[in-house]
């Protein structure tokens, strides 16, 4: 069986992708190791909203996405972020297949219509998910998905990272952020453990996105995922999530 891992980068981490980046990426497709990219876009979607005139309401680190704000992260997600990252890979050598089009869909439903509006939470895989993965590509996902009545909703990209990871059986969930990892102090915790998690964020020392982010390691874990890590650089090692 092939190694598969999957790669969550944060909108503001989008930008830092460099040479060393594309160097990883190139070593673990040599390794014969499938690899996803699943991407945020978080502040771009918020710059956008704003630039709208709509307000930008998160509720512990999930966006409360009303139609308006649905159409603009839509919008954002696959007419800018996606375009621009195929681009990149292309550019980079690296072939690349976006699932976020028409009939590459990921199903799902809404988390909770009262409290968030268009959120979902992703629950199907797009057919096809694995054959491109064998074939050789990267396959990218933004953090979309669609209802069986083709309804958009808006998905935090670590939950959905969570949810490709647990689908794919992958080995490796990697959460890249712009910062090196869990910080404690001004310091990168190496390890984190279930229950200081949960006395750092009792403390409101481990707050906003890094929330669903957390939530999101655990969720990966307890799917079967032997590896998470949230760290900012794909080269360096960050903060190890564990049980
Ligand atoms: N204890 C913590 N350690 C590191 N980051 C934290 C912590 N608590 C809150 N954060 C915030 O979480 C952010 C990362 O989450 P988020 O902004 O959602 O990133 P991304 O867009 O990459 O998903 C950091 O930039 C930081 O502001
Ligand atoms: C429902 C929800 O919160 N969706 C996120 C999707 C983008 C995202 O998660 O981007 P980052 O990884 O850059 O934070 C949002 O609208 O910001």
């Amino acid at each position: 069986m092939c190694e598969t891992i999957v790669i969550k980068i944060g909108g503001n981490a989008l930008a830092e992708m460099n040479e060393t980046f594309f160097k990883m990426l190139r070593q673990l497709q040599q390794q014969a190791v499938q690899i996803v990219i699943v991407h945020g876009g978080g502040p771009m979607i918020s710059k956008a909203c704003t630039e709208m005139g709509l307000k930008v309401i998160k509720k512990s680190g999930i966006r409360v996405t009303d139609q308006m704000t649905m159409a603009v992260t839509q919008q954002v997600i696959t007419e800018t972020i996606q375009p621009k990252l195929l681009q990149v890979l292309k550019q980079q050598g690296i072939s690349a297949v976006a699932m976020n089009t028409q009939d590459k869909m990921v199903q799902g439903d809404y988390l909770n219509q009262s409290d968030y509006g268009y959120v979902g939470l992703p629950a199907q895989l797009p057919a096809h998910t694995k054959t491109y993965l064998a074939q050789g590509n990267v396959v990218i996902f933004g953090p979309l998905c669609q209802t069986e009545d083709q309804t958009w909703l808006n998905v935090n990209a670590d939950t959905m990272a969570a949810f490709v990871a647990k689908a794919l059986k992958a080995d490796r969930l990697v959460l890249m952020t712009d910062v090196p990892g869990v910080l404690y102090n001004g310091h990168v915790m190496p390890n984190v453990h279930y229950q200081q998690v949960q006395r750092l964020i009792a403390s409101g020392i481990l707050k906003r996105g890094m929330v669903p982010k957390v939530a999101a390691a655990y969720k990966a874990l307890e799917a079967g995922v032997s590896q998470v890590e949230i760290l900012g650089d794909l080269s360096k090692h960050g903060t190890l999530v564990l049980p």
